[in-house]
């Protein structure tokens, strides 16, 4: 079996963990993290250290690559550049939930993470690295954009586009044909019914613009 690493090694990290085991294709040899001690144990797998490690284990334990287990979308990305920079052969695979409904000629392109009863509906596409959270919904027609992602049940209606970085917070929902734009996130429990421009953070029922936010700025502390 091709071994991986997990990069990340939080809660989201641990629902990819169980993806990997139950799909069974690769063997994961350990978890990538900066903030956490080394050899400290995740369902099981040490955390072996930093990014800089990568470059080496793919040398000396042949991976071939791994997941970027990372909620935060600018942090997912943080990340993605670092070990593209690190480790150019370096495979970002994705970890799709066998639970996950996805309409046919779905294309699963890297990175992309999709969560337990997640449906994917007709002609709906993703972009690399975007989240789709437990039972999360993408109606049909609808784009996701890099790095962006919907939370556990945030569902959308047809022909949505979300923008990149952009997050459709827990419970949310967006009527069919709204746009988000890029680096906006949409609060939880919000029903979205008109169009939200870049870099702005809306909420509520319906969901208004609450104010800006500069690229990064975090939102699931
Ligand atoms: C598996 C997982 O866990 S995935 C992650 C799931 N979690 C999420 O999706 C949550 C994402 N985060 C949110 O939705 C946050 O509420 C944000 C980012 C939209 C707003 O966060 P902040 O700007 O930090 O708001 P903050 O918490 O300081 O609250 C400010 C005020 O807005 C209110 N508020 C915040 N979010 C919302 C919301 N979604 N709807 C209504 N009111 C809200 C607060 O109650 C507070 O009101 P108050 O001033 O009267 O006390």
């Amino acid at each position: 079996m091709k071994k991986i690493v997990i990069i990340g090694a939080s809660g989201h990290a641990k629902v990819i963990i169980d993806i990997i085991e139950k799909r069974n294709e690769y063997k994961i040899i350990g978890l990538i993290d900066s903030y956490k001690t080394h050899n400290e144990k995740i369902m099981g797998y040490s955390i072996l250290g930093n990014e800089n490690l990568i470059p080496q284990l793919m040398k000396n334990q042949e991976i071939i690559g791994g997941i970027i287990a990372i909620g935060d979308n600018w942090s997912r990305g943080k990340v993605r550049d670092l070990i593209k920079s690190l480790a150019p052969n370096f495979k970002f695979l994705p970890a799709i939930h066998p639970d996950a409904i996805l309409y046919n000629k779905f294309k699963i392109k890297q990175g992309v993470v999709i969560m337990a009863g997640t449906i994917i509906n007709s002609d709906a596409i993703i972009e690399e690295f975007c989240i789709l959270n437990t039972k999360s919904s993408l109606g049909h027609d609808s784009l996701m954009k890099r790095f962006s992602s919907l939370a556990p049940n945030a569902t959308t209606g047809g022909n949505v586009t979300i923008g990149k970085f952009s997050s459709v917070s827990i419970s949310s929902t967006l009527i069919h044909n709204i746009k988000i734009g890029n680096h906006t996130i949409i609060g939880a429990g919000s029903l979205v019914v008109k169009d939200f421009e870049n870099n702005i953070i809306a909420y509520g029922v319906p969901a208004i613009k609450i104010r800006k936010r500069e690229n990064g700025e975090l939102y699931l502390t």
